[in-house]
This record gives C-alpha cells, sequence and structure tokens, in this order.
C-alpha cells in the first residue's frame, strides 16, 4: 500500500461521523463523495457488515467442508422452496423485457462508456468488478461517468484524434455491477474499518442516480444492477435488505430495484431457485457467468486430484457439467417468469487478419446460436463490433419476441426437470498438457501487469482477458501443481512441480518481453506480475481470489484527504 505523504491537507472531502476518505482529492470526485452520499454508503455499511462477515465465515467453512470431501449440492432444508410451484418473481419492467443483446465494459474509461450506450445493445452493464481494475482513479471516475451517462450529459473529447464522443438517440438501459461482497474499499474508512467494496459501488451509483434513472431509463423502475460472485441465498438476503433500505430512505416503491444475479459459483448453482426466492421482489433473472464457474469450480475441488480440469481452452459449454448448468438455469428463470441470461464468448475483432476476424465470429455466432436455442433470453457481447452477428442470431431465432420467459421451449425445456447434482459435477474431459500450462501463465502475468497499471479488462491473442478469465489461470495453475498433474509435452509425459513452474514463467516472461518490446516490458509492471503470479501459483494455501491477494498493490492512500480538515 503506497502513502502519498506530500499530498497537501487542504482542500478536503467533507465527510460525515465516523467516515474518513483516504483516496486522493479531486473536485469531480467530491461532487460524487458528499457529506449526504457517504452518511448513506456508512449507514448501509453499519446495517449490513455483520451480515457480511457471517456470510464470508460460512463461505470458509462450505470450504473447509469440500476440502474434506463432500460435494456441494441441492440443500435438503431448502427442498420446499425449490419445489413449491406457487411463487413467481415480479413481473419483469417493460423498460427491460428486451434484453437480447448486453455490452459489458468497465465503468471507465469514459470514451468506452459512450461508446457501449451507443453501441446499439438494448443494455449496458457497467462493471465495477471483473473488467474494472478497482484503482480509487477508476473507481470514483466510473461513478462520475455513470452519473453523466444517467443524467444524459456525458460527453468525452479525444484531443488526439480530434473526435468527439456524446449519445446518440436510443442509448442502451444502463446495469451497473458493483464489487463482489469478498473485496474491500481501502480508501474509504467507516468507523476505522475498511468499507464494503461493493456497498461503495453500489450506494454512491444509487444514491447520485436513482431519480434520473426512474424517471428516464427505468420508466418507473429500478435502478437496475447485476450482483457477482454468490456463493449462497443468504448473500442475496444481505442485497434484498440492501435494496429496501435503500429504497426506504429515497422514498420509492418497494420491487423498484431489480437486480439479475450472475450465477458464476459452484455452490450457487445449488441455490439457483433459493437466489430467486431471497431477490423475487428485485429480480431481473440469472445470468450464466461462465468465465467465473469455471474458475469456481477449480476452487471448490482443490483438494481433489480426481477433479483436475483439461487444458483452460477446452472447458467450454460444450462439456457436460457447464451444458447442465445452463439448462437448469434457464429451467429455474422460465419457471419464475425471469430471464435467464447467456455468458460471454471471448472472442474478440481481429483488426489485421480478415480470415482469422471471420473464424472468431463465427465462434461467437455458434456460441450465441446454442444459447438462444437452449432458450436464454439474451446474452452478452464484449465488443461493439461483435454486436450486429449476435443481434442477427438471438432476434433472428425469437422471430421479434423481446424474450422467450414464457415460451417454455428450447434445449433446457425438453431436458425436463432432469438436470441432477451428478450432471452439475461431471469432471470435464480432456487433454492437460505444458502447452497449456504455458498459455495460462503468459495470460495470467500479462493480466496481471495490466491489473496493477489499473486496467482491468485486456485483449490478449485476439481474447477478453478480465479478472474472471485470469483467475481460471492462476487457479488451474496451482492446482495442476500442487497436484503433481502429468501433463502432455507434445507426446512425452511430464510431472507438474515448482520447478517445471518456474522455467516455464522465465521462458514465457522472454517470450512476453519480445511480444510487447523492452521499452514496454520495462515501463510496465511485468516483473512484479511475474513474481506475484509465480507466488501465487505455488502457494502452500490457495489464495481465494487474485485481485483480494494484490489489492494492497493498487491502494493508494493520501492522509489528510478527509480530516482534520472540513470543507
Ligand atoms: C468474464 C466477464 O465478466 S465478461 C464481462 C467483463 N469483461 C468485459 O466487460 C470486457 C469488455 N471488453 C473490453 O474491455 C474490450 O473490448 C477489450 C479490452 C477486450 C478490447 O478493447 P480494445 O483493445 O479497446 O478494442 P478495440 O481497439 O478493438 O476497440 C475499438 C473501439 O471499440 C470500443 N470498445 C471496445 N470494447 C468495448 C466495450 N466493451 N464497450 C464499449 N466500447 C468498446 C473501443 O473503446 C474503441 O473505440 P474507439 O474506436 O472510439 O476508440
Ligand atoms: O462475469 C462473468 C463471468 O463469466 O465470470
Ligand atoms: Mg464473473
Amino acid at each position: 500500500m503506497a502513502t502519498n505523504a506530500a499530498a497537501p491537507p487542504c482542500p478536503c472531502y467533507d465527510t460525515p461521523e465516523g467516515v474518513d476518505i483516504l483516496g486522493r482529492y479531486d473536485p469531480e470526485f467530491a461532487a460524487i463523495l458528499t457529506r449526504d452520499s457517504l452518511a448513506f454508503v456508512a449507514g448501509l455499511q453499519r446495517e449490513f457488515r455483520g451480515a457480511v462477515r457471517y456470510a464470508m465465515e460460512r463461505r470458509r467453512e462450505a470450504q473447509r467442508r469440500y476440502d474434506a470431501g463432500e460435494l456441494p449440492r441441492f440443500d435438503p432444508a431448502t427442498r420446499p422452496v425449490r419445489e413449491a410451484g406457487g411463487w413467481a418473481c415480479a413481473p419483469v419492467p417493460p423498460a427491460i423485457a428486451d434484453r437480447t443483446v448486453e455490452i459489458t465494459g468497465p465503468a471507465e474509461p469514459r470514451k468506452m462508456v459512450i461508446n457501449a450506450l451507443n453501441s446499439g445493445a438494448k443494455v449496458f452493464m457497467a462493471d465495477f468488478e471483473d473488467a474494472l481494475s478497482p484503482t480509487w482513479e477508476n473507481l470514483m471516475r466510473g461513478q462520475v461517468n455513470l452519473r453523466d451517462a444517467v443524467a444524459g450529459t456525458i460527453t468525452y473529447r479525444d484531443a488526439a484524434r480530434g473526435r468527439e464522443y456524446r449519445l446518440g438517440d436510443r442509448p442502451a438501459t444502463l446495469f451497473v455491477r458493483p464489487r463482489g461482497w469478498h473485496l474491500p474499499e481501502a480508501h474509504v474508512l467507516v468507523d476505522g474499518e475498511p468499507a464494503i467494496g461493493c456497498l461503495v459501488d453500489f450506494g454512491l451509483y444509487f444514491f447520485h442516480s436513482h431519480a434520473a434513472f426512474r424517471s428516464g431509463q427505468g420508466a418507473g423502475f429500478g435502478p437496475f444492477f447485476y450482483l457477482p460472485k454468490m456463493e449462497h441465498s443468504r448473500e442475496a438476503r444481505i442485497w434484498k435488505g440492501v435494496f429496501e433500505r435503500a429504497e426506504k430512505e429515497a422514498g420509492i416503491g418497494r420491487g423498484s430495484i431489480r437486480a439479475t444475479v450472475l450465477v458464476e459459483t459452484l455452490p450457487a448453482v445449488f441455490q439457483m431457485e433459493e437466489i430467486l426466492h431471497e431477490l423475487r421482489d428485485h429480480s431481473a433473472g440469472l445470468n450464466c457467468g461462465r468465465w467465473d464457474y469455471i474458475f469456481s469450480y477449480v476452487k471448490t475441488f482443490r483438494a481433489r486430484p480426481d477433479r483436475l480440469l483439461p487444458d483452460r481452452a477446452l472447458v467450454g459449454m460444450a462439456q457436460h457439467f457447464m451444458r447442465s448448468y445452463s439448462h437448469l438455469l434457464i429451467q429455474t428463470c422460465h419457471r419464475r417468469g425471469v430471464h435467464a441470461m447467456g455468458g460471454m464468448a471471448a472472442q474478440i475483432p481481429i483488426k489485421d487478419d480478415a480470415a482469422a476476424n471471420e473464424a472468431a465470429l463465427e465462434l461467437v455466432r455458434k456460441d450465441k446460436l446454442r444459447e438462444v436455442r437452449a432458450g436464454h433470453d439474451g446474452t452478452w457481447a464484449a465488443h461493439p463490433g461483435l454486436i450486429p452477428a449476435i443481434r442477427e442470431v438471438f432476434e433472428g431465432h425469437l422471430g421479434g419476441r423481446p424474450n422467450q420467459i414464457d415460451a417454455a421451449a428450447g434445449d433446457a425445456a425438453r431436458a425436463g426437470v432432469a438436470v441432477t447434482e451428478e450432471d452439475l459435477l461431471q469432471p470435464p474431459r480432456g487433454a492437460r498438457t505444458v502447452e497449456g500450462l504455458r498459455h495460462n501463465t503468459r495470460v495470467g502475468v500479462q493480466y496481471v501487469a495490466a491489473w496493477l497499471s489499473g486496467s482491468g479488462s485486456v485483449p490478449l491473442y485476439n481474447l477478453m482477458e478480465d479478472a474472471a478469465t485470469a483467475e481460471i489461470s492462476r487457479v488451474q495453475n496451482w492446482q495442476w501443481l500442487r497436484h503433481g498433474a502429468v501433463l502432455d509435452a507434445g507426446g512425452v509425459e511430464v510431472r507438474a512441480t515448482p520447478e517445471l513452474l518456474a522455467r516455464v514463467v522465465e521462458e514465457e516472461m522472454a517470450r512476453v518481453e519480445a511480444e510487447v518490446g523492452a521499452e514496454r516490458f520495462r515501463r510496465g509492471r511485468y516483473a512484479e506480475a511475474g513474481r506475484i503470479f509465480s507466488r501465487q501459483c505455488t502457494a502452500p494455501e490457495l489464495d481465494d481470489f487474485l485481485t483480494l491477494d494484490a489489492y494492497n498493490l493498487i491502494v493508494v492512500h493520501h492522509p489528510g484527504a478527509s480530516s482534520p480538515c472540513k470543507l
């Protein structure tokens, strides 16, 4: 954690009792970090911190049971919730009936926010999570961007290219994804403790934008959210409490706020009905967060040598456990009257090779066709260049309908209620190779270097990489090493060992340096990233999250940013 002792004590943020801001002062940020908005965030923190602490302890306790050999499963105690036919989620708000294509991207840079809103997608999910490195600057600029986006005033001038960016006539509807429950916000202290990151993200955005959002984009509903990385319905219950408190304080109707929960952890797939039930007044469905889901599969089974995954590139949606997860999610959502959203294909446009670009587009089309045929109501796009192709697939299949919630159609419905615990856990098939270890390392190191430098989503080898995909690289290397996996090295079998990894890191770092050039390599944080990634892959205990382990390296404290001086 860096401290900028040279920062002048004033000007500084005007904070309520018990709140301290340790991030850099900026007049633009001060318009977000007002006394009232901070009091709102502090109120959320004080009411829910105990429940969050408890939920995190329960996560650790469940992991200890999985480490001891227990398998995740449907909870017998909540069978009545799963089996009861008599409940449904609140009706879908008209403003978000059609979510056929949703673009995602970080809430900062500003230009990208405008591009996403103008992309032709129905929804833009502005991300404080997988796609954003949570530096103080990114978080606060992201809040400024979202406030201006909702107000309709967001503009940007790219001086170098002489380009002006402003909103078009029919911008996408905004969803915001706050961080997961596990991440602290070290620049905001409440009663001397770091705030819970997602309550800062949610609280500041809600406080500044709920009124404009509801009267504009939400047509009487909203704001709308995506909720990441939950492992149990008790965590959804905390969000329900947060929403109800926010609605009450804002004086808006219960059920105004709506949220789509990402089902992206293995434990959560056994809790989908329970999650929807907790959030039934606030639900906007579920989403297949496939990349974190794969990460979670490895993490949950970290102690199990019989559950090693094949190379990352082979763990796609065609694997039985992934297809089963998507089918069960669709069945669950449609039974309860809400959207079943698909996930992210990792391909992005390839600028300098038309044939390779067409091949990438074809993979995206196939992935989206599989989703819409399975019964998904909409899906994600990583890049504006993919939207026409994805729209064509979804709109072509839906034939003018905004979604297929009521259709009871698709492969998932045809599969009936037959998705079992065994289906959801079936180990994926495929080869484990030294090339897989190398690829994980090359991508993991470059992602960590980018993240430390403030970029949370990056193009690498023509694929979108973000925190979730990088996590797969990290935990897969760790698991292979931990269990001495046998890897194929071009027909020869070698065992994954720390010595092999050390050699691979050295060689891959040299390759990366050659690819990015010596100057960029020296100026970037590659060497540091190499050390962090190696340590994480060889740690005796698996770190819960790459981004949590590395978080202190992006925290920059400016003592005096809020106290003792008050404006
Ligand atoms: C696992 C998950 O959680 S998935 C969801 C989280 N991940 C994401 O959201 C990733 C979103 N995608 C991205 O961040 C980007 O597409 C990247 C980093 C992969 C590639 O970005 P770039 O290298 O900038 O792509 P590229 O150079 O092709 O961009 C061309 C234009 O498209 C814009 N663009 C690219 N992706 C996006 C996007 N997702 N949203 C809005 N605009 C975008 C760029 O800003 C650029 O605009 P300009 O012509 O006005 O300058
Ligand atoms: O957040 C999405 C994912 O795939 O992870
Ligand atoms: Mg994710």
